[in-house]
């Protein structure tokens, strides 16, 4: 996703003159590019509880609204007569040039959007180049992800991010079989030790795991398999009712795919539910992790500034600020508000951010205040949902196009060049 390519002159197109050169002809978009209609749409065409789950927050949803606020109130500052014909997006992570500054946020259970789920958002990144950040709680094993992704692009740039146990051989085995897939680094996600109370699950009583969704990590694992064995279960009810009886066919649904059988998928999703978190992982637990894997570590859900100087001094790798898209403390502190002192706090430590990002000039914002990168979240499920992998596309380059032409029009040469001089 080179800037010509994106936007701009050069050999391809712009994206945006490609959209009115195909209006022309009648044809529009296939997702719609504003994000308020790209999640109207997404609503309209998914069943209530997969789009409650995918779009919803903590409580009464504040700090989700939050998280849009706090790009709302930053304001550009564009500098006149020295942009320059085609812009670098280029951005450095771990070693790796990134082609734009945005990678593809974990995001669990993401066939609740659509039956391809994260074999088809593997091939959009794996085709842009963008890093895809494997979700623990995703839809597909990371070995299938990360094959359908070598399949465009041998090598395409994987992360992947882990949810730390209670059962360590399983975590650890997590980060085993991500090293063997080429993962670049490890994302340890530390805001939901607990999952948050979110209202519009809450009301439908839908939570996606206990019907065997986004366990694809696990049902593969050997170490979680193993543990099975020990579970007790209650007795099946006799007389099961239609939902009852629902649940159990995509129970068996998904136990078919990995090779399970019914009493073994209730089992797995109650082993789950029981074990796939720790609410008392402390500081200390990390130098396991340290010693356990050389990848990058990047601690995910950072908004304390403290909380930043203590993973440098614990030898961490990176940081994303983040609230968790709003799904977890209501009433916590909007994530791009918290990313200047953040950036300070962290010293030499590259600091990513998500929570919010909506637009091209969003990702602008967050560079204008320190960030390496962003992640994208909401916004490519809806794509996804809509269009598959093209969907997605759709979306990711909607997003870097916006974001050359906010760079170009800011008069800055590079997404390196943004900084507190294009801030108003
Ligand atoms: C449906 C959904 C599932 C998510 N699953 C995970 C997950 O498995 N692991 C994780 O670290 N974060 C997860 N997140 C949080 C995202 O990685 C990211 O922090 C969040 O989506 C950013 O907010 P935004 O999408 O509103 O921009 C999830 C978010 C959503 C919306
Ligand atoms: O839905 C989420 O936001 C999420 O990350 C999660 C992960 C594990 C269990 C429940 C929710």
């Amino acid at each position: 996703m080179s800037s010509s390519k994106a936007a701009g002159p050069g050999p391809g197109r712009s994206r945006q003159t490609q959209i009115f050169v195909d209006g022309l002809g009648g044809t529009r978009p296939l997702v719609p590019v504003a994000p308020e209609r790209l999640q109207e749409a997404a609503r309209r065409k998914l069943d209530g509880a997969a789009f409650a789950y995918l779009a919803g927050g903590a409580g009464a949803e504040r700090t989700m609204r939050a998280n849009l606020e706090a790009f709302s109130a930053v304001k550009l500052l564009p500098r006149r007569l020295r942009g320059s014909a085609a812009r670098d997006l280029s951005v450095d992570l771990f070693g790796h040039t990134s082609p734009a500054p945005v990678l593809l946020a974990p995001l669990g259970v993401l066939e609740l959007a659509h039956p391809e789920a994260d074999l088809a958002v593997g091939r959009a990144a794996a085709a842009l180049g963008v890093p895809f950040i494997f979700s623990s709680q995703a839809s597909e094993p990371m070995e299938r992800v990360a094959a359908a992704m070598d399949a465009v692009q041998a090598g395409a740039p994987r992360w992947f991010q882990l949810y730390w146990g209670t059962d360590e051989q399983v975590t650890r085995s997590f980060v085993r079989r991500a090293e063997a897939i080429g993962a670049q680094a490890i994302v340890l996600t530390l805001d939901t030790t607990l999952l948050g109370w979110r209202p519009r699950d809450l009301d439908l009583g839908h939570l996606p795991f206990l019907r065997g969704q986004g366990l694809a990590q696990y049902l593969t694992d050997e170490h979680f398999r193993a543990g099975l064995a020990g579970v007790t279960l209650p007795a099946a009810s006799p007389r099961p009712s239609p939902a009852l009886l629902r649940t159990a066919a995509s129970l068996a649904a998904h136990g078919r795919k990995f090779g399970l059988s019914l009493p073994q998928m209730r089992a797995a999703a109650a082993h789950f539910t029981a074990s796939y978190t720790r609410p008392d992982l402390q500081w200390d637990d990390l130098s396991r992790l340290r010693e356990w894997t050389s990848l990058p570590i990047v601690l995910k859900g950072i908004l304390h500034p403290d909380d930043a100087r203590e993973a440098a001094r614990r030898g961490m790798d990176g940081l994303i600020v983040s609230n968790h898209g709003g799904r977890q403390i209501d009433g916590e502190v909007g994530s791009l508000t918290m990313l200047p002192r953040v950036v300070e706090a962290a010293g030499d430590l590259p600091v990513l951010l998500d929570s919010g990002v909506r637009t091209g000039a969003d990702v602008a914002k967050a560079l204008t205040l320190g960030a390496r990168a962003v992640l994208l979240g909401r916004p490519y499920a809806y794509g996804l949902a809509l269009a598959a992998e093209a969907g997605v596309t759709e979306v990711l380059r909607n997003i870097v196009a916006e974001f050359d032409l906010t760079l170009g029009l800011l008069g800055a040469h590079s997404a390196r060049d943004l900084g507190p001089d294009h801030l108003a």
